[in-house]
């Protein structure tokens, strides 16, 4: 929409277009039981502040250009699924410092600014594949997220319910101003890096952590010591982002920025298209297409490049430097098989949208006792196969998307304290897929900082 015929159009012409999602199939939403109790919860989520600012949102577009031509990284993590209960001081703030300490061992190795957006404040909707689960002969609704359902398994909780969208704007307004209070406050000061490592189980990763942390602090007093002023080191920029999977939530939360006129999804800075729901003919593209955030779409194994070209043309016609991001989720087994085509491909055709990995949903396994959960060499593998992927085609291999967790979890099997799956019963909290715990989060940041060098 060029300038001229957007300011022409009413508030009411922009939201009819931007309406459109709803004559198109959309997957993987609740069955609501109660349509009016939706409206009202729409209606009053409607008249709430917004959690992002769409200059925010722009800010982080130009970070993310910066990663597709290859002068940043991003790093965008967090829990597979947040929860209501676990917003809690501690566990944000456990959350945020795992987040910075692998963005500065990732900024030493790769000697390139790390862009920080956390799977958070949103991330509270998840698409399942079953509608139901069945235990010990009783079938409920599936667990869809807090924003939907609760998880415990009782037909009272299972039964989606609409006044969770409410309360799931305010847990994220409350984990958003802690966020913001953190990296804004002087937690953040990269003088504070060895004060990030406090608080976590000793162990050799995060020993290593520590002399890297000795490192940063002798070349600060240093910079201190030449009178360079580094107050820009104060603060620094974390962004958020979910899936945008619930449109009965995203909708009442986009607004018309009074800056420009454009559409904004105030839920979050960026926000992304899982792989269940990414049809160039569905309700989510459409609806994305139509926002100014950063937008991410996932691609698994069985994307083509005619997949993503349609998916680009979609998204970002006008081929904006940070405007379409792909999550590529291909497995540890495929990736090498399958990425350096759709990277080529896309590359032949012009179009230059950042390329990130997420090694973790194409690796999933479920073990004998039940446990849903993956192995660190295969996610490792993944990453590796990305980076080389992406030297073998001559693109540009911009960040990581990964589910961690600063808690002292046992979901992912093996890494250096080798969890087995007998050790996964001892502290498994996931309430979707396992998350990396603190340990193994910084095991992996040591290892594609390694790749990182060599890139
Ligand atoms: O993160 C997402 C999960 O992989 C997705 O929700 C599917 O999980 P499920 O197969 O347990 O339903
Ligand atoms: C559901 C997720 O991923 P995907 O859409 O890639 O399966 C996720 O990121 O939690
Ligand atoms: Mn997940």
């Amino acid at each position: 929409m060029n300038a001229v015929s957007k300011q022409t159009l009413s508030a009411q012409q922009i939201f009819e277009q931007l309406d459109t999602y709803r004559l198109l199939e959309a997957k993987q939403q609740p069955s609501w039981p109660d349509a009016r109790a939706v409206e009202a919860a729409k209606q009053e989520l409607s008249t709430q502040p917004p959690l992002v600012f769409a200059g925010e949102a722009d800010q982080l577009r130009e970070r993310l250009a910066a990663a597709a031509r290859g002068e940043a990284f991003l790093l965008q993590g967090g829990d597979c699924a947040e929860t209501f209960e676990a917003a809690t001081a501690d566990r944000i703030r456990d959350r945020v410092k795992t987040l910075l300490q692998m963005a500065v061992v990732l900024t030493y190795g790769a000697s390139m600014p790390v862009i920080k957006v956390g799977r958070m404040a949103g991330q509270f909707a998840k698409p399942r594949s079953s509608d139901n689960e069945t235990r010990e002969g009783v079938t409920l609704p599936a667990y869809r997220g807090d924003l939907v359902n609760g998880y415990e398994f009782t037909e009272q909780s299972r039964t989606p319910d609409p006044s969770r969208l409410v309360q799931g704007y305010h847990v994220s307004a409350s984990t958003l101003n802690l966020i913001r209070a953190f990296t804004q406050g002087g937690f953040a000061d990269l003088r504070q890096v060895h004060a990030w490592n406090q608080g976590f189980v000793s162990n050799p990763a995060n020993r290593r952590y520590e002399a890297l942390a000795a490192e940063i602090d002798r070349a600060l007093r240093f910079m201190d010591a030449c009178g360079v002023d580094h107050t820009a080191l104060t603060q620094t920029e974390f962004y958020v982002s979910h899936e945008a999977l619930l449109l009965d939530y995203e909708r009442p939360l986009t607004r018309i920025d009074s800056r420009t006129g454009n559409l904004y999804d105030t839920s979050g800075h960026m926000l992304w298209i899982g792989e269940r729901t990414r049809d160039i003919d569905g309700a989510h593209v459409d609806y994305l297409s139509k926002v100014r955030n950063p937008i991410g779409v996932k691609l698994g194994p069985t994307a083509t490049v005619d997949d993503a070209l349609r998916l680009i043309d979609k998204i970002d016609p006008e081929r904006e430097p940070g405007r379409l991001t792909f999550i590529t989720r291909m497995g540890a087994g495929k990736i090498r098989d399958v990425l350096p085509g759709l990277l080529a491909g896309v590359r032949d055709s012009g179009a230059q949208p950042l390329w990130i990995t997420d090694p973790m949903h194409g690796n999933g396994i479920t073990t004998a006792t039940g446990y849903k959960t993956r192995r660190f060499d295969d996610v490792m593998n993944e990453l590796l196969g990305f980076f080389e992927a992406h030297r073998e085609v001559g693109t540009i291999p911009g960040g990581i998307h990964v589910e961690v967790t600063g808690d002292d979890v046992t979901e992912v099997l093996g890494g250096a304290e080798n969890i087995d799956e007998e050790a996964l019963a001892t502290r498994y909290e996931s309430v979707v897929d396992p998350r990396l715990n603190h340990r193994q989060s910084l095991e992996l940041a040591f290892q594609v900082a390694e790749e990182l060098k060599r890139a």
